[in-house]
């Protein structure tokens, strides 16, 4: 089984240099991007000895939906950069890994399709201004079966990346799309970044949907706050994997603080340089419940398509479990702050 890093190296040699650099790149000096990994290796984890760990178990259920561990593939753009298979591939490696795939608004493939081959999925929205064309496109969400929308609110404007402007990189390749963003009369329209954004549509977006809302981007402790208050379904502590504003806060970083004020009143997931079974016991030890993984998915499509994505959750996996086991604990649930330094 190849390491997240031999992955990552096979999928920059297979892949067009600005399509490489997107994936890879952060906004800014990337500066937070950079963040991200580093706050994993600042913390520590002080193990406990004598627990009789047993066999583990890492299933988790968050915002209803199972998992049979505490990692979710996130929500990332355009699949069919990596691999002509695209996010078919990631969600069904993603299936068979028995959890959840968030499948992006800005996905390649519709979310339709992905339906066709993910068991649980959950579907991310970047609100456009046009209510009625939102309205639509959640609702082929729900549809489809996806089991939650994860709404991302930290993308008021769009990062600056320099990587991309550098590449001068603005438009999918002929021949692919975002297929989500389809209009009754099939014209692909451009994501707008929803600037005019504000709490009072989320009470509105709540009522679109009968799905569990998420909110994916939240960093301040009173932005969670509110968001419990607004009868928000779960928080994902992210901020964007360095993609949106560079110098704000890793992710992990920000999470003792949310945990405080959330007090375990909904579900919180946390992503942002997650690369080890080790980052994903740090995460839930200091209180998330699950965590994502962005690019290191995209890595494994890159370099070898459905079976790329399944060698990185299953390495995960095994990680976790060995790392779980060696903290002296059997689930996540037992994983508790004082493990970290
Ligand atoms: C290439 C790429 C595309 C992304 N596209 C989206 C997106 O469409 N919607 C969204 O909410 N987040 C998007 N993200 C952010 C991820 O959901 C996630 O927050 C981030 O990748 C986690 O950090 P990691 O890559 O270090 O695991 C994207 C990230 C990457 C790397
Ligand atoms: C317009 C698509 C936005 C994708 C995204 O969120 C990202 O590249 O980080």
């Amino acid at each position: 089984m190849r390491t997240i890093a031999e992955l990552e190296a096979i999928a920059r040699e297979r892949m067009e240099p600005a399509h490489y650099d997107y994936y890879a790149g952060g906004a800014g000096e990337e500066a937070t991007l950079r963040a991200n990994e580093e706050e994993f290796r600042r913390r520590v984890l002080v193990p406990r000895a004598l627990r009789g760990v047993g066999k583990r178990d890492l299933t988790v259920e968050v915002s209803g939906s199972t998992m049979s561990m505490p990692i979710l593939v996130c929500p990332t753009a355009f699949h069919r950069l990596a691999h002509s298979d695209g996010e078919l591939a990631t969600a069904q490696a993603t299936a068979e890994a028995g959890t959840v795939f968030v499948c992006s608004m800005a996905s390649t493939t519709a979310v339709e399709d992905v339906a066709k081959v993910a068991d649980v999925f959950w579907f991310q929205l970047y609100p456009q201004s046009d209510r009625e064309f939102t309205e639509a496109v959640i609702s082929r969400a729900e549809n489809a079966s996806a089991r939650a929308l994860v709404v991302t609110v930290d993308s008021a404007v769009h990062g600056r990346r320099e990587r991309d402007h550098r590449h001068a990189f603005h438009d999918l390749p002929p021949g692919l799309a975002a297929e989500n963003m389809r209009d009754a009369t099939g014209r692909v329209r451009d994501i707008e970044m929803p600037a005019d954004l504000t709490w009072d549509d989320l009470a509105w977006l709540r009522e679109t949907t009968k799905m569990p809302v998420l909110l994916k981007g939240v960093l301040h402790p009173e932005d969670a706050r509110r968001a419990v208050a607004a009868g928000i379904d779960g928080l994902v502590v992210s901020n964007h994997g360095g993609r949106q504003l560079d110098g704000a806060i890793s992710s992990l970083a920000a999470l003792p603080e949310i945990v405080s004020v959330v007090d375990g009143q909904v579900p919180l997931i946390l992503d942002g340089g997650v690369r080890s079974g080790a980052d994903v016991v740090k995460a839930l030890a200091l209180g998330a419940d699950a965590v994502g993984v962005g690019r290191p998915v995209l890595w494994g499509l890159a370099a070898a398509g459905q079976e790329g994505v399944a060698e990185v959750l299953e390495r995960l996996r095994e990680e976790t479990d060995t790392a779980l086991g060696l903290c002296g604990a059997r689930t996540p649930g037992e994983l508790t702050a004082d493990l970290v330094r």
